[in-house]
Formats: structure tokens, sequence, C-alpha cells
């Protein structure tokens, strides 16, 4: 499991530690991390040319700090300056070192091997601001490998967004824990390859942290594997409610991603239920009502259902989890969900996410975290918000961690991969999971299953990223 915490949290436990440490000993301990981990990236420190970019703020002082390290050891060190102040000690020890303050920051980046990029950290917000723009724009033109200072800066530590500019790092070397921002896009793409240094803060850091990504080896352990006992019923039954006249092929997608979910069997209720079968031979089908359809250890209601809603409520009646998405969420009622005794999971993307709390998607898109969160509350029910980063919050007022999705690919935005995660993740509610890693596993396999049907580089279908679930799933148990 990757594990992050929030600014707060980080900041509180940064101010436990201190008070046990001599002054200036964390920062000592980060900046001796930082320049270890740029000899290896250089390979040979000596004669190399090292441009620090340093803001106003600590970040510049791990920057100049390592940059002093690494001049000790005969690299050439320029520091520019970008901010209205400078850290003292750490611009000493850089002068100390056989440092130079740049005269021309142009000059030097043109020249550089390694550009250190301490303009903000976890004290910045709002992207790069104007006087920092030609020179971050300067540091990624050149040749040199680009390092970020704990975070790339230029985006929110917390939210991962990226409200202006910000400069893109091959490599972020990040102190004491990851923060939330380095595991949720589009903040993810700016670090690049992400090294973490410890530097004493992990023991009073909470146990539980604020989000966590699961890694190969967490999924292969959630996965549901049948026993000599297992029959189809013991396996889960997965009740699919989905399609219509106008929309069959949701239906099909959703039972393709249902079939691959580890359920015994596929219960599909509906109107398409000739469509399904002409693909699926091996789904049981179902023309009445979800109550009449038979039992199921879990439901999947709402893709492409169109205006046929009240199939919904008939879910929502029964005793099991039940996973609304795409059309079923339209009718929900918050206290009425908040009353059910079996769990229920949610999956929006932003604009039905938007409409569920009454603001514009814009704001959801802006304030991902927070709206999964306020979701999770408002409805007591699991919500998985799809997008760029897929999170998973469960409603337990933030005692359990907000899921991150690592594994996905914008190649998941077409039509119809909504509909495949849905049937999968209900599966695995099926299956025996608990919501939150119902959502989290599916989100997981859906996105890997993306990644391998595009071996080829080209478009991939949703029909097809069902198709590669059987090896999204043999990828995780080998590795796990
Ligand atoms: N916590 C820990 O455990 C440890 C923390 N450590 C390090 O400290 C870092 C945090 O340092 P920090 O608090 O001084 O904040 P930091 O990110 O340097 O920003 C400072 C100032 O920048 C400014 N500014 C804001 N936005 C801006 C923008 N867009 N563009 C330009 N400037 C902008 C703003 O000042 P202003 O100019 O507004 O007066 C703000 O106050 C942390 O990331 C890690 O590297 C390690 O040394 C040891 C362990
Ligand atoms: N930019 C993106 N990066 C990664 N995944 C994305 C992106 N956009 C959409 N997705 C994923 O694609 C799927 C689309 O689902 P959905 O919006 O319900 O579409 P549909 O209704 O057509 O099936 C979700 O799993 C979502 O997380
Ligand atoms: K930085």
């Amino acid at each position: 499991m990757r594990t992050a915490y929030s600014v707060q949290t980080v900041r509180a436990a940064e101010t436990e530690l201190m008070a046990r440490l001599p002054q200036g000993a964390l920062m000592q301990r980060a900046a001796a991390g930082l320049a270890a981990a740029c000899a290896d990236l250089l390979g040979r420190v000596y004669g190399a040319r090292v441009v620090l970019l340093v803001g106003s703020g600590d970040n510049g002082g791990d920057a100049l700090y390592a940059g002093a390290r690494l001049a000790r050891r005969g690299a050439g060190v320029w520091a520019v300056p970008l901010g209205a102040r400078i850290h003292e000690g750490g611009l000493a020890a850089l002068l100390g070192a056989g440092g130079q303050v740049a005269d021309d920051p142009f000059e030097v980046l043109a020249g550089a091997e390694l550009v250190l990029d301490g303009i903000t950290g976890i004290g910045g917000h709002g992207g790069l601001r104007p006087d920092a723009v030609p020179v971050a724009r300067a540091a990624r033109g050149s040749n040199a490998v680009v390092v970020a200072v704990d975070l790339p800066s230029g985006v929110e530590a917390d939210s991962g967004e990226v409200r202006g500019e910000a400069l893109r790092a091959d490599a972020t070397v990040t102190f004491g824990t990851y923060k939330q921002g380095l595991l949720i896009d589009p903040a993810k793409e700016y670090a690049g390859t992400v090294r973490l240094v410890g530097i004493g803060l992990e023991a009073h850091l909470p146990s539980v942290p604020d989000i966590e990504a699961l890694q190969h080896a967490d999924v292969a352990q959630l996965l549901p594997m049948p026993t000599g006992e297992s029959d189809k019923y013991r396996r889960g039954v997965v009740g699919v409610v989905a399609g219509s006249a106008r929309y069959p092929g949701a239906a099909v997608l959703a039972v393709a991603g249902a079939l691959r979910g580890g359920a015994g069997a596929v219960r599909y209720v509906g109107h398409a239920a000739e469509a399904v079968i002409a693909r699926f031979p091996e789904a049981l089908v179902h023309g009445g009502p979800p109550s009449k359809a038979g039992r199921v250890q879990a439901w999947v209601v709402g893709p492409g259902l169109g205006e046929d809603l009240d199939v919904v409520q008939d879910v929502l009646d029964s005793d099991v989890p039940v996973l609304v998405d795409a059309d079923g969420l339209r009718p929900l009622d918050p206290s009425a969900l908040r009353d059910r005794a079996a769990p229920t999971l949610l999956t929006p993307h932003a604009g039905e996410a938007a409409a569920l709390l009454g603001m514009p998607r814009e704001e959801v898109e802006s304030a991902r975290l927070a709206s999964v969160r306020e979701l999770a509350a408002r409805y007591g029910a699991t919500v998985l918000l799809k997008g760029s980063t897929t999170l998973v919050a469960a409603p337990d007022e933030g005692r359990s961690p907000v899921r991150v999705n690592p594994m996905g690919t914008p190649w998941l935005a077409t039509a119809g991969s909504g509909d495949v995660l849905s049937g999968l993740a209900g599966s695995l509610l099926a299956a025996g999971l608990e919501a939150r890693d119902a959502g989290s596993v599916a989100a997981y396999l859906h996105g890997l299953a993306a990644r391998h049907a595009l071996t080829d580089g080209a478009p991939i279908t949703a029909y097809e990223v069902a198709g590669a679930l059987r090896s999204a799933w043999r990828d995780v148990r080998e590795s796990g």
C-alpha cells in the first residue's frame, strides 16, 4: 500500500518532531537525502553542473543545503533566487561550499546537467508566479535532469490540482511521507519517479493515512478465489439491472465486466436480454422486476436505464449490497440511502457527482477529494468518483483513508468503459468484498486491463477493456 498525508497532518508531525531535535536538524536530514538522490542520478558529482531554483521558503532551503553538499563534492553549483526572500542559512552554506548565485539564470540553465526545483513545496499555492515561469520553462527546455524538491513547484500539495503553470520533473525526492498530490492527477504526472527519503517523521504520523493507493500485492490479496468448497452460489451471484431498448449496449458491457469479477454467476434483469444472451450465453436472464428475479448477493443498477427508473428503488429495497451507477444515480434520496442496512456503492463521474451535490461540475473537478468525502458523508454510501484519478471514499467520517486509483489511463475515457467498471465492481461485491475494496480493486483492474489492451498504442474500446480483464487479473496474481 502506498500512503499519503495532508499538509496539515505533515506540519503537525513536523512540529512534534522538531521539538525533539536541534534547530535545523530536520532540514539537514532532508538535504542529505536529496543530495544522495541527486548523486545517484548524476552518477559522477565531481565536475557536474547543477542549478538550484530557489523560492522564498524552506523548500528553497532544502535545495540550497543539498546544493552545498554537492558543491563540497566538487560539483559546480549555481543558485537562481526566485522569491522576495531566500533561506539565509542555506545560502551561506552554499556560498561557503564554493557555490555561487547565478548572474544570468538562462546562461547557467543552458549548460546544466541537473536542476533542483526548490521554488515551492508544501507551502506553495496557485501555480508558478510570473517571474518563475520563463526560468522554469528554460529548465524544462534544457538537457538537464529536473529533480523536484518534495513536490513539483506549482502543484497543490493536497488536492493534486495544477492551477497555473507547474514545473514538470523527471524525478521527485519527497520527505517523510508521500504528499497527497503525489498520488493524484494532474500533479502526479508532474512528479516523474518519486523517491521517498526518511527523515524520522514516520513515527509522528497518525497510523491511519489520509489517502492510500493499492499496489499489485494488495489487490492480489483482495481478489476472490474459489476453493474446494465453492459452488457458483457460494462464489456469489451478481444481479445486473442495466440497458434499455434505447441503450442495449450498456447491458452487454456491464455484464461483460460482471463476468470477469469473480462472482459465480451473473443474473441480468432488463430489456436487453436478447443482446446480452447473444454475446454471453452464460448469463442468466430475467424479464420481470429485480425483486422477482431470484436471489443475488449484490446488485448493479443504472447503466443505460434511460427513463425506466422504478427498478432503482426495487433494488435499493433489497437487503444486499447495491452498486448504483449512471442513470440510476438520478433518483437517489440521501436519507433513504443512509437508512439502508446493507452497503451501497455509488459510482458517479464528475458530472453526476455535481448533480448529486447540487454544485457546478467545475467545482467537483477542482476539489475531487473534498467532493468524494462530502458525497460519502451526505449519502451514507461508499462513493467511487470516476475520472482522471478515481477516488473511493467510505461513509465513516474519515476513519478509513480515501483510496486513490494509481492504475488509470486517459484511454479509458471512451464510451461504455464506465459500464464495464460497474459490472466488475458489482461482481466483486457479490463475491464478498467490502464496498471500498470492491470499488478500488475494480478501478485498479479496469485501469490495468486498459493498459494491457493498449499494447499496440491504438485506441481501445470498452468491450476490449472487458476482454483484457483476464490478463489484468493474471498480471496481479503473478506478481502478488
Ligand atoms: N514539513 C516537513 O516535515 C519538512 C519540510 N521541509 C521542507 O519545507 C518545505 C515547506 O516549506 P515552507 O513551509 O517554507 O513552504 P514552501 O513550499 O517553501 O513555500 C514557501 C513560500 O513560497 C511562497 N509561495 C507560495 N506560493 C508560491 C508560488 N506559487 N510561487 C512562488 N512562491 C510561492 C510563499 O511565500 P510568499 O512569497 O507568499 O511570502 C510561501 O510562504 C517542504 O515542502 C519541504 O521541502 C524539509 O526541510 C524538512 C521537513
Ligand atoms: N482522463 C481520464 N483518465 C483516466 N481515466 C478516465 C479519464 N476519463 C475517464 N476515465 C475513466 O473512464 C471511465 C468512464 O466512465 P463513464 O464516465 O461512466 O463513461 P461511460 O458512461 O461512457 O461508461 C471511468 O472508469 C473513468 O474513471
Ligand atoms: K519543489
